[in-house]
């Protein structure tokens, strides 16, 4: 079935009948599960057009949120393509779930049920401290809390050291209306705690939002599965998309196992997509279905030179595994600056030989101060000329030494460059790489990095324990069995073990 005539013939596309029956099931609440490639994204955007051009008398948003910013940039784009811009016309929009908190929060504070410090009612939400304040190592943590309805700033210790803003910095930063997405949930947790507050939270979605589509549901936590119970209690149309086996951020803080409690509990009707776009041979499908039923498979050895892209669990496996593979990420434990400094180099390389960015360059650019792009481009011919260095004999510490001066001479901040400690086993695992050969490097990732996508052929680096789970079987319920999971239905063709 063809939902819409689209603009060009290249945006049809005709819907497998599960993918029809879940995009106009008419349930109140939906959750729909979906295996590896099978349509989620497609399904979502479908349904989204379907809920925004019906019940059109009703005047609240049909609203669709995802949980990272390539996520929800991709199901935006589908919708844009499968039912044209109309179809974004406010107050109906593609967000964030940070977004969706952010205006939260803005209304409490402009209903007056939550008080700012210095009586702001709009807020300047940042992703970091970073790019605003200078942050130390301490275990002294500034956060946000509730006296009453009164928003305070607060530092709470830690048991291990992080990255954070110094205590009067941060309060003044608060004082001027400014926070980070971090600090929009402290509050939000709070505020849901007491009943007025979540009373006032529940209306406002109540009388906002007619339906709300939520994509990657298991990488939800704490505070947004209490929205989404709120939501289903003040009767919006729920959609909640996802699959177990890829629920992958237990580290972060997400609760798959409460997202099936919540499913149960509020008996949200079920559609299943089973039907993968993504196999294009029947080993790779055979695969991906013995994975899912939990059965004994193994994986045929073959070379890294046969993958598009290497898969491990841990960055630090992929730098200690063939010289060929180049990881997208290096993580010194010298400190943020001999981080954010060895990941310029890095995606010098990176760039160069493989023609894709290093996967924290984004952090390394704010930590160096670095807000405009035309810094490193000027920066460029001194990453390749220290680059070349490596490739060389030149001790690492010279190099370093001559690098740092560079940076000192070109960045806006200084007061974090520090001589004294060389990230050495950066530098000398950046040298092991400059001296490959750049045509034969193949790019690593992590199976968290990889989520989302797909290549060709995919090498993975096992460990033993992988070889056993595979062996008797993978098992939803353990998340390590899942990012073998992932790593595994990442091909179109094959995969392998390296
Ligand atoms: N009915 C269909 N007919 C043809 N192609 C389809 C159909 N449904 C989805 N596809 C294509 O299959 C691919 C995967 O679809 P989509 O991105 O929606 O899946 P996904 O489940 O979100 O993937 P992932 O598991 O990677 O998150 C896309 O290229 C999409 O255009």
């Amino acid at each position: 079935m063809t939902m819409k005539s689209p603009d060009t013939p290249s945006d049809r596309i005709r819907l497998t009948p599960e993918q029809v029956l879940a995009v106009g099931n008419a349930q109140r609440c939906l959750y729909i599960e979906a295996a590896p490639g099978s349509g989620k994204t497609t399904v979502s955007a479908q349904r989204f057009g379907l809920h925004r051009f019906t019940h059109t008398a009703d005047h609240r948003a049909v609203v669709a949120v995802s949980f990272t910013r390539s996520a929800t940039e991709e199901i935006r784009n589908r919708v844009l393509r499968y039912w044209g811009p109309s179809a974004l016309a406010w107050p109906h929009r593609v967000a964030t779930l940070d977004a969706l908190l952010c205006d939260v929060l803005a209304h409490l504070l402009q209903i007056g049920a939550l008080q700012w410090p210095g009586g702001h009612r709009e807020l300047e939400v940042l992703d970091t401290w970073r790019s605003r304040l200078p942050t130390a190592s301490r275990k002294l943590k500034p956060v946000l809390a509730l006296n009453g309805t009164r928003i305070i700033a607060v530092s709470v210790q830690q048991s291990r050291a992080g990255s954070h803003p110094a205590p009067d910095d941060f309060l003044a930063a608060v004082d001027k209306g400014q926070c980070t997405h971090d600090n929009v949930r402290e509050v939000l947790q709070l505020a849901l705690q007491q009943p007025r507050t979540r009373a006032s939270v529940a209306s406002y979605l109540g009388s906002t939002i007619r339906s709300l589509i939520i994509d990657e549901i298991y990488d939800a936590n704490d505070l947004d599965l209490r929205l989404i119970h709120l939501a289903v209690d003040t009767g919006i149309d729920l959609t909640l998309v996802g699959d177990p086996w890829q629920a992958l951020y237990g580290f972060r803080g997400a609760r798959p196992e409460q997202v099936s409690q919540l499913i149960t509990h509020h008996r949200f009707a079920r559609r299943d997509l089973h039907t993968s776009f993504r196999w294009s041979t029947s080993t790779q499908q055979t695969l991906a279905q013995r994975l899912r039923h939990g059965e004994s498979t193994t994986l045929p050895i073959g070379r890294v030179q046969d993958a598009d892209v290497v898969l491990a669990r841990q960055w630090r496996t992929l730098w200690n595994t063939d010289t060929h593979v180049l990881p997208l990420a290096i993580k010194p434990l010298t400190g943020q600056f001999q981080g954010a400094a060895c990941t310029l180099l890095l995606n010098e390389m990176t760039e160069r030989s493989l023609g894709i960015q290093a996967v924290f360059l984004n952090d390394a650019l704010i930590t160096l101060g670095i807000t405009n792009r035309d810094v490193l481009e000027q920066l460029r011919p001194h990453l390749h000329h220290t680059l070349e260095a490596l490739a060389g004999t030149d001790s690492v510490r010279s190099i370093w030494r001559d690098f740092v001066n560079v940076l000192i001479t070109e960045l806006p901040v200084k007061s974090l460059i520090t001589h004294d400690r060389v990230p050495l086993s950066g530098l000398q695992s950046l040298r092991a790489k400059s001296q490959v050969r750049h045509d034969r490097l193949v790019p690593g990732l992590t199976c968290h990095q990889a989520k989302g996508r797909e290549w060709d052929a995919v090498g993975v680096r096992l460990e033993e324990s992988d070889v056993a789970a595979l062996h008797t079987g993978l098992v939803l319920q353990v998340e390590e069995h899942r990012s073998l999971y992932v790593a595994l239905t990442r091909a179109r063709h094959l995969t392998i073990a390296l």
